[in-house]
């Protein structure tokens, strides 16, 4: 476990093997719909070159809504309850201590090996609850900066398949992005024999 900076925490290896396979599984079915995972088209016309799909809320850039307008119309697979409770989880054991926590959304993004993401703050949320991250499949490169700029300081984290990583309190709108996925890095054991899989769990503060 690993203190980033104030409120974000790296703690390496926290998701068993098992835990794995089966969000592994379910990311698959929630690949397939209702609303499939796609490459996002942003506002200037550009493609994210990682895959997403959303539950509980749908987010395009840079909103949420309940449907997906921008790919077929349908409503997002609900979030489960599960998904929550392993949120809970994940905040008690970096932050040490329980703290209240109701994500109603998770983002799943999946990077071969060429996909990247740039820095970015999650602000689309109207809350300041924070965001736990879950990594599984090849090993990333995680840029953690600060709140006022793209740029330096930022400290470089490797995520690997298990990984935990929290940003909130004073890191919560920090900028951060995935400059370089390691192709060949993951375990298949995991089921996913080649690329990334993030799942971002997050209060929208919407309803
Ligand atoms: O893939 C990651 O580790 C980060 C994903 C991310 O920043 C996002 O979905 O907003
Ligand atoms: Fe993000």
């Amino acid at each position: 476990m690993r203190e980033i900076a104030p409120g974000a925490v790296h703690v390496p290896g926290w998701l068993t093997l098992d835990e794995q396979r089966h969000l592994v599984q379910e990311c698959r079915e929630w690949a397939r719909g209702p609303v499939p995972m796609r490459h996002t088209v942003l506002p200037s016309g550009g493609v994210m070159s990682v895959q997403t799909v959303c539950l509980g809320w749908h987010w395009r850039p840079y909103a949420y809504t309940r449907v997906a307008h921008d790919v077929n119309g349908r409503q997002v697979a609900a979030f489960p309850g599960w998904l929550a409770d392993l949120g809970r989880r994940a905040l008690a054991d970096a932050y040490g201590r329980d703290v209240p926590y109701e994500p109603d959304t998770a983002l799943i993004n999946f990077y071969d090996g060429q996909a990247k993401m740039g820095m970015h703050q999650d602000k689309d949320e109207r809350s300041d609850a924070p965001v736990v991250s879950l990594s599984i499949g090849d090993t990333c490169l995680f840029r953690f900066g600060n709140t006022e700029t793209r740029g330096r300081p930022y400290t470089d984290v490797r995520l690997a398949s298990g990984d935990l990583f929290v940003f909130g309190g004073p890191s919560r709108f920090a900028y951060h992005g995935v400059p370089k996925v390691y192709p060949g890095t993951g375990d298949p054991a995991t089921g996913l024999t080649s690329g990334r899989l993030n799942l971002t769990l997050r209060v929208t503060g919407l309803r």
